[in-house]
């Protein structure tokens, strides 16, 4: 793997499309082994900044670098990154044309990795790639997508058709591959609670901007709902940044970040429920949230005392 600049670099990121914002002046980087969870909802922007970033089309403003060059048109650049998008478009191909296109396309093509992955996928490779399941097509870009070993890999939402076996074989083998191959990857996907265990960070978009990036240890159990009466939530959550908040009447369910003994206790007098969300739940919450502050870690957010470690556990 040939060391460099960073992987990918992403500065002041504009895509508009007639006037719709789908990406709204993003700056983040993917740089080093990595995988990463790219989370939102539809229409958040997932798509756009990956196309962006495999060059797949151009910004309205910004710029992407990979490894310290622009992508577009560079063949030396792109054969240093596979894109594997949902219901991937094909030549009209047979299965086994599909894979040694891609062989010489991508310098560190595994064919061993490829074999052994369309034997677990089960994957016919004389059969034309237009007569495959929907699901089988999935499989066919996850195996080009993993034996390319290119140093970017950019994964989004690949799985379509696939069964939950065949996504589990797709978590494992990824895993697999990260370890004795170890690169960049990028997997943006709606299954946030089925992938989060794979990922090492996680960076949520919502209305085409960044709204947290954070290591994915930090978020697990670190974030809290608080939900009863407005008033005495109001009470408890005072000071604090929300990440999330809604009201239905009197009753209300505000999303915070850690919480600590002496605010467990207080809210306990105070009648409230607390609840530790999943990482699904916290993109739930963090979507669409009204106060749009900027992306960061709940641990590093100025309203909280650095001393607050996660919680873990429903109270
Ligand atoms: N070619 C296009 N023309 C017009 N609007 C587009 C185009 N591509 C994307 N958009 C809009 O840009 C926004 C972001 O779309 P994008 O596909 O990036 O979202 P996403 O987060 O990948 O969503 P999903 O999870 O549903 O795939 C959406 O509002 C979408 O309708």
């Amino acid at each position: 793997m040939t060391p460099g600049p960073v992987a990918v670099s992403v500065i002041g990121l504009t895509r508009r499309y007639r006037g719709h914002l789908a990406l709204d002046d993003v700056t983040i980087d993917f740089g080093g082994p990595s995988i990463t969870g790219l989370l939102g909802r539809n229409g958040a922007g997932k798509t756009t900044l990956l196309r962006l970033a495999a060059a797949q089309e151009l910004p309205s403003q910004g710029q992407v670098l990979v490894f310290g060059a622009s992508p577009v048109e560079n063949d030396a650049v792109l054969r240093r990154m596979v894109f594997v998008r949902e219901d991937q478009a094909f030549p009209d191909f047979k299965v086994r044309h599909a894979l040694k296109a891609a062989s010489w396309f991508y310098p560190n093509w595994s064919d061993a990795a490829a074999a052994a992955l369309i034997e677990e996928f089960e994957l016919p490779t004389g059969r034309a790639v237009k007569k495959l399941s929907r699901g089988m097509r999935s499989a066919l870009s996850i195996v080009i997508g993993l034996a390319a070993r290119a140093e970017v890999t950019l994964f989004d939402e690949p799985y379509a058709g696939l069964d939950a076996v065949a996504r589990q074989l797709f978590y494992d083998r990824l895993l697999t591959e990260y370890a004795e191959h170890p690169r960049t990857i990028v997997l943006s996907t709606h299954l946030v609670d089925e992938v989060a265990g794979l990922l090492e960070r996680v960076v949520m978009i919502d209305g085409g901007r960044v709204v947290l990036d954070a290591p994915a240890d930090d978020l697990r159990g670190a974030f809290t709902a608080v939900s009863g009466p407005a008033a005495a939530v109001e009470t408890l959550v005072e000071g604090r940044r929300v990440w999330g908040r809604r009201r239905v009447a009197a009753r209300e369910s505000v999303v915070v970040g850690p919480l600590d003994g002496v605010d467990r206790l207080r809210a306990r007098d105070l009648h409230l429920r607390l609840e530790t969300l999943s990482l699904q739940q916290v993109m739930v919450h963090t979507s669409g949230r009204s106060d749009g502050g900027p992306a960061e870690s709940p641990e590093e957010s100025p309203e909280e005392s650095p001393e607050e470690s996660p919680e873990r556990t429903s109270a």
